[in-house]
């Protein structure tokens, strides 16, 4: 039954007509830049509303893998062993969660580049859809692209729902401390991501992707565990005002990078000991956040951050040195910062199914609210 609700003027009965869907239980899955490996979260939603929150599962990815992965990385066509790791790895750790019946398979980015080539996710919807006899929506950002969007970030409509969800009642920020650092503002007041001013969304900077090359490259160690090396040095402020007159941060949002578009402060950092190069790049991926503030609709009340970055104490205490609001891990407030990206997908399949949007011109500079995806069912 359609739910007819509305206020009306005295005299004039205008209704409103409510489409309900049932929420259905639904597994997203995020294989993230960093390559340590696969996510996969339960979501029950209806593309709206969140109704609960599920299990969840981490397939890493072995050092041999992830070298293998790493080797991909700029390529628009991946090796077919890589392809099939990432097809396999989602299945083994799709397999070790029951009581879904849909799968958002986000897929591993190897390149974007939406103002020239477009952006590839490796992995294939279709062959994970017979593999698993299950429905599978996937290939979430080629329509954004080919619509002229930046085809990211699209956790946005997401940390919408999560907004709505932890029932905020003025403006805040999501912070996610990724390979690569992005931020969505969103306006909890606005009922519609899709209206205006309900959302501003764009990648800061680099995050913990040249940090871990820096670790990996001298140390042989995959990240810089809670930032310790990085408090240990001494940040190098030359560098650090030279990194911030690049022409990204001065560019208007929406605005995204690829994992690598920063790569060249390593070779910047070289001549600095391994302490001082990793407090300085720590200082960076900061400095990114900060500036990104002044790109915000209006300041926000705090900034709850997610992904790998939120346990990086130094990371997160200069982030909160830099910027005027209160700075807390995501789950101060009850959702997990792990899984979020993985929970992401999950509401965007829903979406893509009930054919709702899942970009917007602030969310990836789309031109207009649009949807995407592709559909595979088993045969
Ligand atoms: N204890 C820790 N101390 C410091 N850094 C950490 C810690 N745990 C994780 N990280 C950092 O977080 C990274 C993983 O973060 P996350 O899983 O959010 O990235 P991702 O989802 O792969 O990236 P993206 O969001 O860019 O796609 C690690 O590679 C590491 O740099
Ligand atoms: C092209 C691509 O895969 N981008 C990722 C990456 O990782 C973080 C940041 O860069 C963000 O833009 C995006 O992922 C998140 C989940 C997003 O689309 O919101």
């Amino acid at each position: 039954m359609p739910d007819i609700s509305g206020s009306a003027p005295k005299g004039k009965r205008v209704m409103t007509v409510k489409k309900q869907v049932e929420p259905i239980w639904i597994a997203g899955c995020m294989s993230g830049t960093s390559l340590d490996g696969v996510d996969v979260a339960l979501l029950r939603t209806d593309g709206i509303d969140i109704f609960e929150f599920g299990d969840s599962t981490f397939r890493p990815y072995s050092v041999d893998e992830q070298s293998l992965l790493r080797d991909q990385l700029g390529l628009w066509q991946a090796s077919d062993a890589a392809v099939e790791l990432i097809e396999t790895a989602h299945a083994e750790a799709l397999s070790a969660l029951q009581g879904f019946e849909m799968v958002g398979f986000h897929g591993q980015t190897f390149a974007h580049d939406p103002r020239g080539l477009g952006t590839y996710q490796a992995g294939n919807g279709a062959v994970l859809a017979e593999v698993l006899q299950q429905t599978v929506v996937w290939d979430f950002r080629s329509n954004d692209v080919q619509m002229g969007g930046q085809g990211a970030p699209l956790a946005p409509f997401f940390h919408h729902a999560c907004a709505r969800y932890i029932k905020a009642t003025a403006p805040l920020v999501f912070l996610n401390l990724g390979g690569v650092g992005n931020l969505t503002w969103v306006d909890p007041s606005i009922d519609d991501p899709a209206q205006t001013g309900a959302l501003l969304a764009f990648d800061t900077g680099p995050a913990n992707a040249p940090i871990n090359d820096l670790c990996m490259a001298r140390l042989g160690k995959s990240f810089d565990d809670n930032g310790d090396l990085a408090a240990s040095g001494q940040v190098d402020a030359a560098l650090l005002d030279q990194f911030m007159q690049h022409a990204y941060f001065m560019k208007m949002p929406p605005k995204s990078l690829d994992r690598n578009d920063f790569h060249d402060i390593l070779t910047q950092v070289e001549s600095l000991s391994d302490q001082d190069a990793a407090a300085t790049l720590t200082a960076m991926a900061a400095a990114s956040v900060a500036q990104a503030m002044d790109h915000c609709p209006s300041p926000p009340a705090r900034i709850l951050v997610s992904g790998g970055g939120s346990r990086n104490a130094t990371l997160m205490a200069m982030i909160a040195a830099g910027v005027d609001c209160a700075v807390a891990p995501i789950e101060t407030v009850g959702l997990d910062g792990d899984m979020l990206e993985a929970q992401a997908f999950a509401y965007l399949a829903m979406r893509v199914k009930r054919g709702l949007p899942t970009s917007c011109p602030s969310t990836t500079g789309v031109a207009a609210a649009i949807g995407g995806g592709r559909i595979s069912k088993p045969d």
